[in-house]
C-alpha cells in the first residue's frame, strides 16, 4: 500500500472544457471522497499561465503559482495521475485578447511587444512567448500516446451514426502540397553515436559565424534531423496554387497547424497572406512595416494596425486589398456570415480538425456566400499532407465512409520527450541571410549535418530520443497483443528521418514476443491506402506513427468514425511510471462557449472526461488497491449506460446539455456502485445517493432545462469569475444538494 493518499490531479483549462469542469468536478469529488481519493484541481489556463509568468508585475494577492512547471515535475513521479483537458494553444491574437482581459481586470501585466526594440521589450516578449502556441502538452507528454475509440463508443456510433455528406466522383477537391523545397526535400538525418552536445550555427557568405542555439544535449542512439523549407519555393508554390485555383474556378483553403508548430507555421501562414495580397503589399509594404503589421498573425493583425490611420489612407488600403480578390480565387471561409476568411487568423483553421471536417462534408468547405464548395486544400508540407490526398482519392472512388460499418483505426504515437517536429520550436529559425547551416559538435567541432539555406528559409533541428522509440515499439506490441489488431508502422524509407526509425523499429521489435502478431512497416501513402481498404471492409488496424501523424490521424479517423475526436480514450503512460489521461483528442471548442454565453446551453460532450477518469481510477486502483478499481469499473459501466440511453448533450438549446449528462452519469454511476458486490461498503454508501438521484430526476432535469434560452455572464472569457461560472454551470439546487449530502 502506498502511504500517500491516492490523488488525481484534474486540470482546469479554458473555454468549453473549463466550463464543463465547473459542473463535473463536484460530481467527481462526491464519488472520490467515498474511496478516500483526493481530487486536486490545478489551473493551467492560458490566463493563469500568463499571470504565473509575470509575478513581478502583480500585487502579492494577484500572483499565481507556476502550476504547469509543477505538473511537469510531477510527470517524473511514478505515483502521478493527471487528467488533462484540452487547453488553448494560443495564437498571438488570442494571447493579446487574454492580456487585455487581464489588464482590464486590474492585473498590471505589460503589453505584448509585437516588435520589440529594447532589451526590456525583448525580455517581456520572451516571457510571453512561453505562453504562446502549444505550450502545455509538450511539457506534460513525458510518455507516448495510446488513443482509441473504446468498444462501447464505437458500438454507439454504429447504432447512432452521425451525418456524413456523400462524395461525388466528380469532386474537384484535392490536396496541394509542395513538390520541392519543403522540409521533406531538404532533410538530413542521423543516429547519434555516444552522448554529445551540439550547437546550431550559421556561416554567412561574409565569413561570419552566428550561433543560433548554443547547446543541445543528445544521448547515444538519439535521432536528429536538420531540415529547412525554402521561402522562395514556398512563395512560388503559393503563387502557382492560387493561379491554378483561379484559372480552374475552385476555392482556395489553407491548412496549417500554427498553434502546435508555433514558430514555423505562422511564418508559412504569413507567406500565403502576403502572396495572395501581393499587389497591396507591394504598394503599402513600407507603411505596413512602419505600423508593425505582421500577417503571420493573420489578416486581422493588418486590419487592426491600419485602424489608427487617417480615414482616407485606411480606405485606400482596404480598397487595394479588395482589388486583389478580383484576380485571386475565392477563399474558404471560417465564418461567412461575418466575412471571416481562412486568412483571418492562423488559429482559426487547424489542420488536424479542418481536413477531416472537409472530408466528412464530402470534400467541401464554405464559400463567402455560405455555400459548401469544392476546394483546393493547401497543406504546404508534403511530408504528411499526402495522406489526405490518398484519402480524398479513396472517397472519390469508393464514396463516403459509412460509420455504421467502417472499421476503427486506433493510434500508437511516438510523442514522449518532445519527439520530432513537435519538440523543435526552440530549435527553429527564420534565416536572416544566405548561409551554411550546421549542426556542430561542441566538444570536437565536427559538423554532423549541414545545409545551404537562404534568407527567409525556415531551418530546424528535430530530435527524437532513443528511450521513447523503444517505449513506442513496446506500446505498439502491447496494443497489438491486447487488441488482436494488426499494427502498421507508417514509416517512409525515402525520408531520411523515418529510414533511421525503420532500422530502430526492426531492432527493438526483436526485444518482444511478436509471435502471431501482424506487424508491418509501410510508407505513409501506402499505409493509408492499406488501412482504408480495411476500414471500408469493417476491419480494424492500429496505426503506429510519429508525432505529427499521431496528431493528424487521431482527429481524422475519430471524426469520420464517431463524428468527433472528443469521444476518444487518450492515454499517455508516462515513462517514469505515472499516468497522464488526456480527454479526447480535439480542442477547446470556442463556438460552444459562445452558445453558453448567448443561450445558456453547453453542447460540449464530456465523454472524453468520463473515459479518462475511468482509466485514471483503474490505474490508481492497480497502484493503491481497492476502492479506486471499484469506482473505475462502475464508472465504465455507467458511461456505457449513458451511451445506451443516449444521454449525451444535444446541440440544440432547450434540450439536455453538458450539465444534464453529468446528472445522468452521476445517477448511473451511483446505481452501478450500489449494485456491485466487490465492495459492500461502497455499495452501502452509494445506495441512498442512487435512490435520491433517481427520485429527483424530474425536478433536476427541469431545473437544468429552466435556465436555458437566456444569456449568462461568467465574468470573462479567458479569466472568468470562478464563482459566477460555477453558479451558471450548477443551476440545479436539488442536484447540488443531493451530491453534497453524499459527501457527509
Ligand atoms: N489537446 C489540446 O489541448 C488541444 C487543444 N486545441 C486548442 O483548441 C482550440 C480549438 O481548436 P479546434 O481545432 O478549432 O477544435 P474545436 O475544439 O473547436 O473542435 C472542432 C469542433 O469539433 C467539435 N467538438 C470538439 N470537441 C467536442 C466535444 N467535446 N463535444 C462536442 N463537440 C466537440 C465541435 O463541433 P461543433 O462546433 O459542430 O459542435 C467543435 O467546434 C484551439 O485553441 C486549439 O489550439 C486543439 C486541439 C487539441
Ligand atoms: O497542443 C496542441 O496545440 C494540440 C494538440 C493536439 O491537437 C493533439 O494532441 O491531438
Ligand atoms: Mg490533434
Amino acid at each position: 500500500m502506498n502511504a500517500k493518499q491516492p490523488t488525481i490531479i484534474y486540470t482546469l483549462t479554458d473555454e468549453a472544457p473549463m466550463l464543463a469542469t465547473h459542473a463535473f468536478l463536484p460530481v467527481i469529488r462526491a464519488f472520490a471522497d467515498a474511496a478516500d481519493i483526493s481530487v486536486e484541481s490545478t489551473d493551467i489556463s492560458v490566463a493563469a499561465r500568463i499571470l504565473a509568468e509575470f509575478p513581478d508585475y502583480l500585487n502579492e494577492d494577484q500572483r499565481v503559482e507556476d502550476n504547469l512547471a509543477e505538473l511537469g515535475r510531477l510527470t517524473q513521479d511514478p505515483d502521478t495521475n493527471i487528467i488533462k483537458l484540452p487547453n488553448i494553444s494560443a495564437s498571438v491574437p488570442q494571447l493579446l485578447a487574454a492580456i487585455k482581459e487581464l489588464q482590464d481586470k486590474g492585473y498590471a501585466i505589460p503589453d505584448f511587444p509585437g516588435n520589440p526594440k529594447t532589451d526590456e521589450e525583448r525580455e517581456i516578449r520572451d516571457r510571453y512567448t512561453k505562453c504562446l502556441g502549444s505550450a502545455v502538452n509538450p511539457v506534460l507528454r513525458e510518455g507516448n500516446s495510446d488513443r482509441r475509440a473504446p468498444k462501447a463508443v464505437k458500438e454507439y456510433a454504429r447504432k447512432h451514426p452521425h451525418s456524413m455528406t456523400e462524395w461525388s466522383p466528380a469532386s474537384r477537391t484535392h490536396v496541394a502540397h509542395m513538390r520541392e523545397g519543403d522540409f521533406y526535400h531538404g532533410e538530413k538525418s542521423m543516429t547519434v553515436d555516444g552522448d554529445r552536445e551540439v550547437r546550431m550555427e550559421l556561416k554567412t557568405k561574409g565569413g561570419e559565424t552566428k550561433v543560433l542555439k548554443k547547446a543541445v544535449s543528445l544521448n547515444d542512439g538519439d535521432v536528429i534531423d536538420s531540415m529547412f523549407m525554402s521561402a522562395k519555393a514556398l512563395d512560388k508554390f503559393y503563387e502557382e496554387q492560387m493561379q491554378d485555383a483561379y484559372d480552374t474556378g475552385v476555392m482556395f483553403s489553407l491548412h496549417v497547424k500554427a498553434t502546435m508548430m508555433r514558430v514555423s507555421h505562422p511564418i508559412v501562414f504569413g507567406h500565403a497572406v502576403r502572396t495572395f495580397y501581393k499587389e497591396a503589399f507591394a504598394k503599402h509594404g513600407e507603411l505596413f512595416e512602419e505600423l508593425g503589421v505582421n500577417v503571420n498573425n493573420g489578416l486581422s493583425d493588418l486590419y487592426s494596425k491600419i485602424e489608427s490611420l487617417p480615414a482616407s489612407k485606411h480606405d485606400e488600403i482596404v480598397e487595394d486589398l479588395h482589388k486583389c480578390h478580383e484576380h485571386r480565387p475565392e477563399l474558404a471561409m471560417v465564418d461567412s456570415a461575418r466575412g471571416i476568411s481562412n486568412f483571418h487568423s492562423p488559429s482559426d483553421v487547424i489542420v488536424d480538425a479542418s481536413m477531416p471536417a472537409m472530408i466528412r462534408a464530402g470534400g467541401k468547405m464554405w464559400g463567402a456566400d455560405g455555400r459548401p464548395k469544392d476546394t483546393k486544400a493547401v497543406n504546404p508540407e508534403s511530408t504528411f499532407s499526402r495522406i489526405y490526398q490518398e484519402m480524398v482519392n479513396f472517397c472519390k472512388t469508393n464514396g463516403q465512409f459509412d460509420p455504421t460499418t467502417m472499421g476503427t483505426v486506433p493510434n500508437v504515437g511516438l510523442m514522449a520527450q518532445k519527439a520530432e517536429e513537435y519538440g523543435s520550436h526552440d530549435k527553429t529559425f527564420e534565416i536572416e541571410e544566405d548561409s551554411v547551416a550546421d549542426i556542430v559538435d561542441n566538444a570536437t567541432g565536427e559538423v554532423l549535418l549541414t545545409q545551404n539555406v537562404e534568407k527567409g528559409d525556415i531551418w530546424r533541428l528535430c530530435i527524437v530520443k532513443d528511450a521513447p522509440i523503444q517505449d513506442w515499439v513496446k506500446l505498439a506490441v502491447t496494443r497489438a497483443r491486447d487488441s488482436g489488431m494488426p499494427v502498421l508502422f507508417w514509416l517512409d524509407p525515402y525520408r531520411p528521418h523515418e529510414n533511421e526509425l525503420i532500422g530502430k523499429v526492426r531492432k527493438y521489435l526483436k526485444d518482444h514476443d511478436t509471435d502471431g502478431l501482424d506487424i508491418q512497416i509501410m510508407s505513409q501513402v501506402r499505409a493509408m491506402r492499406y488501412t482504408l481498404e480495411r476500414v471500408a471492409r469493417g476491419l480494424d488496424t492500429i496505426s503506429a506513427t510519429g508525432n505529427i501523424l499521431r496528431d493528424y490521424l487521431t482527429d481524422l479517423f475519430p471524426i469520420l468514425e464517431l463524428g468527433t475526436s472528443a469521444k476518444m480514450l487518450s492515454i499517455v503512460p508516462l515513462m517514469a511510471g505515472g499516468g497522464l489521461y488526456e480527454t479526447g483528442a480535439g480542442g477547446s471548442a470556442p463556438k460552444h462557449v459562445n452558445q453558453l454565453i448567448e443561450e445558456n446551453h453547453l453542447r460540449w460532450d464530456s465523454l472524453g472526461e468520463y473515459l479518462a477518469l475511468a482509466v485514471s481510477l483503474e490505474d490508481l486502483g492497480k497502484k493503491t488497491g481497492g476502492k479506486a478499481t471499484v469506482l473505475g469499473k462502475a464508472l465504465d459501466a455507467a458511461t456505457g449506460k449513458l451511451l445506451e440511453n443516449s444521454k449525451g448533450p444535444s446541440r440544440k438549446t432547450g434540450e439536455l446539455d453538458n450539465r444534464g449528462s453529468h446528472f445522468y452519469l452521476a445517477l448511473y454511476w451511483a446505481r452501478e456502485l450500489a449494485d456491485q458486490t466487490d465492495d459492500p461498503e461502497l455499495a452501502k454508501h452509494f445506495a441512498p445517493l442512487a435512490e435520491e438521484l433517481a427520485k429527483n430526476e424530474d425536478s433536476i432535469i427541469s431545473e437544468l432545462a429552466a435556465v436555458q434560452g437566456e444569456p449568462v455572464d461568467i465574468g470573462g472569457y479567458y479569466f472568468p469569475d470562478h464563482e459566477a461560472t460555477a453558479a451558471v454551470m450548477r443551476p440545479s439546487k436539488t442536484f447540488n444538494d443531493t451530491l453534497e449530502s453524499a459527501r457527509t
